[in-house]
């Protein structure tokens, strides 16, 4: 992508169509995989997020936001789909956790959750 284009996205945020193929791509992903986070590499949260994935072993597909191009189309997607505005934005077996509260919040239950998701 351009300098220029790439710019000009920043400035004015994702287009109507570049939010349309961000959902399509979320929710292939969300259908397809067991555990996705949708995260942003400086954020304490989802660092939370990935330490518990991490040390319970879990298997999952990580998208740090921040570092690809159509990471604020993904966002704006996840907003529709998931009425959630930030990051961590966590689904297990197509199921919606939330962020990392929610997902410390079932704590007890995630390496259940995860077998089921095929992670562990
Ligand atoms: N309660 C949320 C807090 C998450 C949160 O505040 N995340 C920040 C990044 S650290 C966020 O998404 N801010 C808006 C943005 O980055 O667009 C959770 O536990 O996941």
């Amino acid at each position: 992508m351009s300098f220029f284009k790439r710019l000009s996205g920043l400035l004015s945020g994702p287009t109507p169509e570049e939010i349309a193929a961000a959902k399509t791509k979320a929710q292939s992903l969300i259908n397809e995989n067991g555990v996705v986070v949708f995260s942003k590499s400086y954020c304490p949260y989802c660092a939370a997020t990935k330490r518990s994935l991490n040390k319970l072993g879990a298997q999952f597909v990580l998208l740090e936001l921040n570092e690809i191009d159509d990471g604020r189309a993904l966002q704006s997607a996840l907003q529709e789909i998931t009425h959630q505005t930030t990051v961590p934005n966590i689904f297990i077996q197509q199921r919606h956790i939330g962020g990392n509260s929610e997902l410390q919040d079932i704590k007890d239950e995630l390496p259940a959750l995860l077998k089921g998701a095929g992670a562990l």
